[in-house]
């Protein structure tokens, strides 16, 4: 007859005996040495002795090396943020499965007992022991109770999150396991299922992208939200009934579940969760992009139309993160025409090589993906302000471009100084003639120009020799308008152009009429 293991009656009794009568045998069995042999050995034991006091002796320089590691990364989360903000790697571990038990049937009447007069409160009794009654299964067979599911991981887009920054502080997050199978002992109707472990979710920004690391992209969670489980809960263990083999008949005729011998004791146990390696990207949500040269004034036209208050100065590289702002819909328009409001993403300053990561341009350049009317701002007061257009225009070229493909507005800032003000419309012409009104691509729109002919362009003669395109193969921007944006100097002028912009991309989301 097979052993029959059972977790009341451990054997471990046996196997301590085992491996003590083990040790024994294998000590007798050790060949005897002879006097040379035992003498070399000896010297050779001294020898490891010295060695490892030697190495006692010299023990490993501990601390600075931790110091470097730890400290430095905590401060540099708070002093470059804008390194860090975007992208986290994570670990995920999913709750292992509750474990299931091994039960025993319940003692059947013994038959040698005396019969007793039935009695009223006898009623649903047999031979005075109460009949047991257990939940079934669809089939008929006695439902065992499983261990509890091990609760899953879920990566979901929270509008309250702002930055990736707390995964670098954690960087591992386990769900809880599953609740073992209560009751060890005699199978009973009262008997639960193990509880299920909690769901474990974890709030991102809005824009995360979810991939797993060197793997495939697993959500983009771009509406406030989304969710997705990207580690699923070890399933809970069966349970099994321990019946001797003579009552085995009768008890399969109860549960398939009866165990047989001590290897189906791994189906009693909770299986693993999954354990897994994220990515997390973010790519800011916005359905406008400024972008430009340091100091050219994003950060302050976005302070003048949106509620944000992002840092302002006078130097280049104020703003390393962006930053969001809410523009307000257009009163004039109905409800149904653009009720709704925009968001607007002030981007970190471009420079020169940003597209090869230049002043970190890459992290910010990707922050324009999902953006759908770009506004570029340019400092008329500049000393070339033409350049520094084409300088910005270059660099999305070569990051992605598309970027150049979308409908943009150029704002000519600062005109409040003489400077500036001065060379205005012959900037503004300038700047309007580089593109092409009517492009090849399917996806390009017609210009809408203040006073700007665009006659200089045309896509065929100017397309570059070797098939790439230059700027003036991409359209032309929708409007050029001049502001000071610091003292609300053409504000209504360039919100009703950005408007407009935004309108067209809009207008083919909106219903019939
Ligand atoms: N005279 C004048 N100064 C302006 C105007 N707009 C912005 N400035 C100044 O230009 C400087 C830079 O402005 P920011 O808004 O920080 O420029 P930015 O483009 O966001 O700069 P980065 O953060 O480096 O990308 C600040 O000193 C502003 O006060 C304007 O319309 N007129």
């Amino acid at each position: 007859m097979p052993l029959l293991l059972h977790p009341r009656f451990p054997s471990s009794h046996a196997a301590a005996c085992a491996h003590r009568d083990a040790a024994v045998h294998h000590r007798d069995a050790r060949p005897a040495l002879h006097l040379p042999e035992l003498h070399a050995t000896r010297q050779r034991r001294n020898n490891v002795a010295c060695r490892a006091t030697r190495a006692r002796e010299a023990p490993p320089p501990p601390l600075p090396k931790q110091k470097q590691t730890v400290a430095p990364a905590a401060a540099a989360l708070s002093k470059e943020a804008h390194k860090y903000f975007d992208h986290a790697v994570v670990t995920v571990r999913a709750g292992d499965g509750g474990h299931g038990a091994v039960l025993a049937m319940p003692a059947s009447p013994s038959t040698d007992a005396p019969k007793s007069p039935r009695r009223r409160s006898d009623k649903g009794k047999r031979n005075g022991v109460k009949k047991v009654s257990y939940k079934r299964n669809y089939d008929g067979s006695v439902a065992l109770p499983m261990g509890g599911h091990g609760g899953d991981v879920v990566v979901y887009a929270d509008e309250a999150s702002e930055t990736l920054l707390q995964f670098h502080e954690k960087a591992r997050y386990c769900a809880k396991r599953g609740g073992n199978v209560g009751a060890a002992g005699t199978l009973s109707s009262r008997m639960h299922n193990g509880f299920a472990g909690e769901t474990l979710r974890i709030p991102v920004p809005v824009g995360t992208v979810v991939k797993r690391k060197k793997g495939a992209v697993l959500a983009d969670l771009a509406h406030p939200g989304d969710e997705v489980i990207v580690a699923r809960g070890g399933q809970g263990g069966i349970s099994l009934i321990d019946v001797p083999e003579y009552k085995r008949r009768k008890a399969m005729a109860l549960s398939p579940n009866i165990m047989r011998d001590a290897s189906d004791k791994v189906l009693i146990h909770g299986q693993p969760g999954e354990e897994v390696s994220l990515e997390l990207t973010l790519r800011v949500v916005a359905d406008v992009g400024l972008v430009g040269l340091p100091n050219a004034g994003k950060s302050t036209l976005l302070s003048a139309i949106t509620l944000a208050r992002p840092d302002i100065a006078d130097y280049p590289f104020t703003t390393l993160m962006p930053n969001l702002g809410r523009l307000g819909g257009d009163p004039s328009l109905g409800a149904l025409q653009f009720s709704s409001e925009a968001t607007l993403a002030d981007l970190p300053g471009l420079i020169e090589g940003a597209h090869l990561g230049k002043g970190l341009g890459r992290n910010f350049l990707r922050h324009l993906r999902r953006t759908r009317v770009i506004v570029h701002v340019v400092d008329a007061a500049a000393d070339d302000p033409v350049d520094d257009y084409k300088i910005v225009r270059k660099e999305l070229r070569m990051y992605n471009p598309q970027y150049l493909e979308r409908p943009y507005v150029v704002v000519l800032n600062k005109i409040d100084l003489p400077k500036a003000q001065d060379r205005l419309s012959s900037l503004a012409f300038e700047i309007s003639s580089i593109g092409c009104e009517e492009c090849d691509d399917n996806n390009t729109i017609k210009g809408n120009l203040n006073g700007s002919t665009g006659e200089n362009n045309t896509s065929s003669e100017t397309k570059a020799e070797g098939g790439e395109k230059e700027l003036r193969d991409y359209p032309i921007p929708q409007a050029v308008v001049g502001a000071s944006v610091l003292k609300h100097i053409g504000i209504d002028e360039m919100l009703k152009e950005i408007r407009a912009a935004l309108g067209k991309c809009f207008d083919h989301r909106l219903p019939e009429p």
